[in-house]
């Protein structure tokens, strides 16, 4: 995509665009960026802040995903990402640019998938912003409550420790998989499974409860962010297939639905070893001192895909 000297977006992928953009910014927080949220200082306390961007074409086709789909998905991945730190969502922000040509029933449609999200993950609407631009446009800025806690970093993870995950993993991509082979009458769970994703919002707090050590949602596949905490851990996360993950990828068919599929927003945590792991958690893995690779998979390097990047093709 070089043209000239001139370096273009689709030169990079997301991560080296946010190493470049990032320490552009005046940043002066508790913490942020680099977590699944930040921590902004408050008089009585500090409120957990993150936003993520669902861009059409990109991120949901609206032949894909009804209005209430695209409303949900975009509440449900950043209360995942509040969940993430062990907070509680206190308030949604809902930005919305719209082509000018869009039915009014798509955004009302829209705006009663954003509502049941809400009543399902326990979340309130509390502003937005609406816009026009050329394709539709969501940006969901959450807020979070500690009700008190220590935040749960990326960066807690230590030789020893238990990897475990709260939720499924591979069912959107799976969904997706479908939609892309054109069979959108395929299995209904799992179009859904991609059209709705359940992040197990509870367990955020439980984790941070229980003194989990990492935490994150998985949003780009389990390899490529069980390396993000692997590398804020300065440690390896090696995971192994004998128990659920083996469960999942016999279920699913494709290894690489479970090891690299995004979008399932299911919680991937790190424990002591000696404490008790909340109810949702499931063990698939140990944390090991950090090596060539940040991730193993059954003491291998992963050689299949490499998980979502917007960016990179
Ligand atoms: N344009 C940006 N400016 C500043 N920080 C950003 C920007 N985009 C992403 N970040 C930060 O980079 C980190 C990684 O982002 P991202 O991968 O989207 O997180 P997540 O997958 O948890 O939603 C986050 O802490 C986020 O706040
Ligand atoms: C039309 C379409 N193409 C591709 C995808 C796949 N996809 C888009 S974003 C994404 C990963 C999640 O990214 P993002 O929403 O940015 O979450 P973040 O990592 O920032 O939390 C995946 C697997 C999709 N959902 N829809
Ligand atoms: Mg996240
Ligand atoms: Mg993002
Ligand atoms: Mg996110």
């Amino acid at each position: 995509m070089r043209d000239g000297d001139t370096l273009r977006v689709g030169d990079l992928d997301e991560t080296d665009l946010l190493a470049r953009v990032v320490p552009l910014m005046p940043t002066q927080a508790l913490l942020g960026p680099g977590d699944d949220a930040a921590l902004v200082a408050a008089p009585d306390g500090r409120v957990v802040a993150t936003t993520d961007v669902l861009v059409e074409l990109r991120d949901f086709r609206r032949d894909w995903s009804t209005g209430a789909d695209v409303g949900w998905k975009a509440v449900a991945q950043n209360v995942a990402d509040v969940a993430a730190m062990g907070a509680r969502c206190s308030g949604l922000l809902i930005g919305l640019g719209m082509p000018v040509d869009l039915e009014v029933a798509w955004v009302e449609d829209f705006a009663a998938g954003v509502a049941a999200a809400c009543r399902e993950f326990g979340a309130v609407v509390v502003g937005g912003d609406l816009s026009a631009a050329s394709e539709v446009v969501v940006a969901v800025t959450a807020l979070g409550d500690l009700a008190g806690r220590a935040p749960v970093l990326r960066s807690g993870a230590r030789p020893g420790h238990v990897v475990a995950v709260a939720g499924r993993l591979g069912r959107s991509a799976a969904g997706l998989d479908l939609f892309l082979r054109g069979v959108p009458d395929g299995p209904a769970d799992l179009l859904d499974a991609h059209r709705r994703p359940r992040p197990p919002v509870a367990a955020g707090p439980a984790a941070a409860d229980a003194g989990a050590s990492a935490l994150m949602d998985v949003s780009d596949g389990l390899v490529r962010d069980a390396g993000r905490i692997a590398r804020a851990s300065g440690v390896c996360l090696e995971l192994t297939t004998s128990g659920a993950l083996g469960e999942w990828i016999t279920e699913l068919g494709d290894p690489a639905f479970v090891l690299t599929g995004g979008e399932d927003h299911a919680l991937l945590a790190c424990f002591p070893p000696d404490a008790v792991l909340p109810g949702p958690f499931v063990v698939v893995g140990r944390v090991g001192p950090r090596g060539a690779d940040p991730v193993l998979v059954d003491g291998r390097a992963w050689t299949g895909p490499a998980g979502w990047d917007h960016f990179a093709r």
